[in-house]
């Protein structure tokens, strides 16, 4: 049975908000509502800090209502205290669901021992591919690694892994992630189709991601890489304060704009003090496939000045390769399909970098974030 965002807001309008009669759906503190093609329904509350254990009542009414629709197969529903457009950050996070752990969100994954984020400036660098291979760069140094795509606004981790299908819900609304290659892996694109999390605002995207960090089964893991959504913004602040971060991971191709992008990147987790565990330069040199012949198209060199300085570790550069294309966008990563190439050897480098800075950080409290 198909459920229809009209269904849903008569449930909603059935949800009181206070004595007054006013009900969710007339409120004016409902998200938009999304439902997906498996009969999933996503929305936030919105609400100011000092209301958040009433409307928590308020929260779980909304979702009771929403369950009870036939076809609808899980309700994803939160507070937020950020208005849509992203002025007022989210000051309190949410009081723990009654099934969730007692532990605010800021506070570590139960199992995850180091959470590390794969960011750049811009779209398109190859930052799903550099995080891919770095995480099976971990994987072959014996750790037991997690992938989460958080690129919301384009999530390419199934393909670049060959996943196909959509994760098992488990008990309760948690999520059984998919593995591939030796790894657990969860993306926002088994969840959801790329249309829909195209139109989330920042409070979709805060929920969505907090959730996919929170709501799946890691089980017990060294280290959880997550694949960001490309600049600057919300979903990255997001991410900053919904986890304690590691670090993060920079990838910038050599071009001077791409460089000027990833220069606001690492300001950016530099605000929210999260160590930046090294810049990575991708498409440093194009190899030709025929005669060998490398050039240097974009420039060469650039990501290692910029990082000396910016004084950040330099982690190594992947050459433009019609390999790296291709076996990448064939779902056969080049890590685990050649792990003796070259190629591979310049991946494994790197995580064995920041293999060796994971060890000398400890677990930080993840900071406050205020945006200006
Ligand atoms: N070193 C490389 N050599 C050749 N092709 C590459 C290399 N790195 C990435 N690519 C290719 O570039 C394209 C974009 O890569 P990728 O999806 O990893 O970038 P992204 O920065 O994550 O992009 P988006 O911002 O869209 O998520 C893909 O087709 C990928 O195969």
């Amino acid at each position: 049975m198909t459920v229809t965002r009209e269904r849903v807001m008569q449930a909603l309008a059935e949800v009181a908000v206070d004595a007054g009669g006013a009900t969710l759906a007339d409120s004016g503190r409902l998200s938009e509502v999304l439902v997906d093609e498996s009969g999933r329904v996503m929305f936030s509350i919105f609400i100011d800090p000092p209301e958040a254990p009433v409307m928590e009542n308020v929260r779980l009414a909304a979702e009771k209502a929403v369950r009870a629709i036939a076809g609808v197969t899980g309700v994803f529903a939160t507070l937020t205290a950020e208005r849509e457009g992203g002025t007022t950050a989210p000051a309190t996070p949410p009081p723990p669901r009654p099934h969730a752990p007692k532990q605010p969100k800021t506070q570590r994954i139960p199992g995850v021992g180091h959470v590390i984020a794969v960011a750049s400036g811009k779209g398109g660098v190859g930052k799903s591919t550099t995080a891919v291979n770095l995480a099976l760069g971990l994987h072959s140094l014996g750790l037991r690694v997690g992938l989460l795509d958080a690129d919301i606004y384009g999530p390419s981790v199934p393909k670049l892994l060959g996943i196909h299908g959509k994760p098992k819900l488990l008990e309760g609304r948690i999520l059984e992630p998919m593995e591939a290659y030796g790894l657990k892996v969860m993306s926002i694109g088994f969840l959801v189709d790329e249309e829909a999390a195209m139109i989330w605002r920042g409070p979709m995207v805060m929920s969505a991601i907090t959730q996919m960090l929170r709501e799946v089964a890691w089980g017990d893991l060294d280290v959880l890489v997550v694949d960001m959504p490309p600049g600057t913004g919300d979903a990255q602040l997001t991410m900053a304060q919904a986890t304690p971060l590691a670090g993060a991971i920079i990838v910038s191709t050599p071009q001077d704009l791409a460089l000027i992008d990833a220069r606001r990147g690492v300001s950016m987790f530099r605000r929210v003090e999260i160590p930046i565990l090294g810049i990575v330069e991708n498409m440093a040199t194009f190899i030709c496939p025929h005669c060998g012949t490398a050039s240097d198209i974009f420039g060469h060199g650039g990501a290692r000045h910029e990082a000396e300085r910016l004084g950040v570790p330099f982690l190594g550069e992947v050459p433009l390769t019609m390999s790296i294309r291709e076996s990448s966008d064939a779902g056969r990563p080049v890590v685990a399909l050649e792990p003796d190439s070259p190629h591979a050897a310049i991946y494994k480098s790197m995580a064995q970098q920041v293999q060796t800075a994971l060890a000398g950080a400890g677990t930080r409290a993840a900071p406050r974030i205020v945006i200006e």
